[in-house]
């Protein structure tokens, strides 16, 4: 589905739509993981969130992506989501991305093992696309989309810097529950274009991911009439 509105009502209708899906995975197996990007149009969906009526303390966060820097680094896409969520957010439910440079690939090993402790999957993925149409740390005509990992993923070549960074892999957004993914902004105009061409492939606008997981929703205040 995708919904048109202004950047306020965008922000309103993310949040509202990311509660729902967490309360029905509460009701279903008694807890829910989000998932979250970093960058600017997520914050404020965060803050929004707060005042929804969730158990809180049923909800595991993990990073959807993060930039390969010391967590308390202003680059670093926890510290940008903690300081909107911390809060709400019971401080042991936060899952931040750990990277240490000595030992990159079992840092990805022990963020997945972490993941399936609490099922193996986000049941919610909060997204935003950036203006080349990458979504989380997934660039366009890149190995990042290209890749087949089943759950997360180290680059070191990422064209939008820092090129360091850890992302979840194409299947693993694939496989959420519910993705909600975000065009905030004039400067996503032509991504959010690049979205709706239904003969696009993925590798050119990752964006167009989201079409495959089982419920998602588009938000824009990028829409022609606005
Ligand atoms: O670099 C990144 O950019 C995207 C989009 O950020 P935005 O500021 O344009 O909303 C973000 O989703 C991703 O997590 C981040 O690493």
């Amino acid at each position: 589905m995708i919904i048109r509105a202004q950047r306020a009502e965008v922000r309103q209708k993310a949040s509202w739509l990311v509660a729902e899906a967490l309360r029905q995975a509460i009701g279903a197996r008694d807890l829910a993981v989000l998932g979250v990007v970093g960058g600017s149009s997520v914050g404020p969906v965060l803050a929004q969130l707060g005042r929804e009526l969730v158990d809180w303390k049923r909800v595991h966060l993990f990073m959807v992506d993060e930039r390969l820097v010391p967590l308390d680094h202003p680059d670093s896409n926890f510290q940008l989501v903690s300081s909107f969520v911390q809060p709400y957010f019971p401080p042991d439910n936060l899952h931040p991305f750990r990277y240490d440079p000595e030992d990159g690939p079992a840092a990805l090993e022990r963020y997945h093992q972490l993941l399936t402790d609490f099922g193996g999957c986000f049941d919610v993925s909060l997204l935003s696309a950036g203006a080349d149409g990458h979504i989380a740390s997934l660039f366009p005509n890149h190995e990042t989309i290209r890749s087949t990992a089943p759950f997360f993923l180290l680059t070191g070549t990422a064209p939008k810097p820092p090129p360091g960074r850890m992302s979840a892999s194409p299947r693993l957004i694939g496989a959420s529950g519910t993705a909600v993914l975000l065009f905030v902004g004039h400067e996503k105009r032509a991504a959010f274009h690049d979205y709706l061409n239904e003969e696009g492939p993925i590798e050119q606008c990752p964006a167009r991911l989201i079409k495959g997981v089982q419920e998602h929703f588009v938000l824009t205040d990028c829409g022609d009439e606005l």
